[in-house]
């Protein structure tokens, strides 16, 4: 795999992961096997338990990692799988080079599991230019500044990215907003169509773009709205907003992630069913 970025000294930030030339948008950044990993729910019995089965440089080298206080050695194992460990399925993984990216809102990279190489991968989710930090997101997007700022407060900062900062009140009522339309999309599912098109899917769509988030959440809400309009039977565009979700997937996974297979087979199922002149039944039609 291409180097294709640096770790230097961020601003504020510790060490962050910077772009050596520009990264065009779907790039593999990273794909790395966990050093271990513990299951969820986790106790700190347990990462100390897995930290002493590691061999010695293994453990010399985990201890490089950020920790947020200066501690005796079990808390200091414990602060860096804290401040370091990501989601990895029904685990929670230690990935020596993943654990180097800094956290924005706003990120230009994408973290994900890829169950099929056991590995874990960041994507490029937007072109990079050269010499610019590349971030992952800790934390789910439809939040407002307040209740991220106190998810990070756990990691011992507070962001200064584009939706806390300059764009900080326009993004909290894009946000607050997406938080209702995730609600209502997900409590529609049994609920009678009256309007003629997935308007909250829509609108989520709308919103994830004028705030910027080009990755996985925007790649959910497209499937989302493919499956609002073949609830509302338009075929067409629930087969045009598949290709969307297919290609957001693809860009924030790789072309070799179970996820895209998710996704492909949902486009097909759907364009197999405009080949077939399906006409669906819409529900409280
Ligand atoms: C997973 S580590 C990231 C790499 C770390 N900067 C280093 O030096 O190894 C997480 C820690 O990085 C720092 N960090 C991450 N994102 C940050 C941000 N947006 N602003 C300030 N500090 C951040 C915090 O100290 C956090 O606990």
């Amino acid at each position: 795999m291409t180097i294709v970025y640096t770790v230097l000294p961020s601003a504020g930030q510790g060490l962050g992961c910077f772009s050596n030339a520009q990264i065009p948008a779907g790039t593999l950044i990273l794909s790395e096997t966990p050093l271990f990993n513990v299951h969820e729910p986790r106790t700190n019995a347990a990462v100390l338990n897995a930290f002493s089965a590691l061999p010695v440089h293994d453990q010399e080298y985990y201890l490089t990692l950020y920790a947020q206080k200066a501690t005796a050695r079990d808390a200091k194992v414990i602060d860096i799988f804290n401040s370091n460990a990501w989601q990895t399925g029904s685990r929670t993984s230690i990935c020596p080079l993943a654990a180097r990216f800094n956290h924005s809102c706003v990120p230009n990279a994408s973290f994900a599991w890829n169950s099929r190489l056991s590995k874990i991968t960041v994507h490029a989710i937007v072109a990079i230019p050269a010499n610019t930090e590349i971030n992952l997101s800790y934390e789910r997007p439809y939040q407002i500044g307040r209740e991220r700022r106190k998810k990070l407060s756990a990691y011992g900062f507070v962001c200064a990215c584009v939706a806390c900062g300059i764009d900080a009140e326009a993004s909290d009522v894009r946000r607050a907003r997406m938080v209702v339309l995730d609600a209502r999309i997900r409590s529609q599912r049994r609920q009678l169509w009256r309007s003629p098109m997935p308007k909250p899917e829509l609108e989520l769509v709308r919103l994830l773009k004028e705030e910027g988030i080009v990755g996985e959440a925007l790649g959910l809400a497209y499937h989302d709205a493919a499956a609002g309009w073949r609830k509302h039977g338009r075929l067409d565009l629930a087969a045009r907003y598949a290709v969307r979700e297919l290609e957001v997937c693809i860009i924030c996974f790789g072309l070799d992630s179970p996820a895209v297979d998710t996704s492909r087979a949902f486009l097909l199922e759907l364009k197999e069913l405009l080949a077939r002149n399906v006409h669906l039944v819409v529900d409280g039609a």
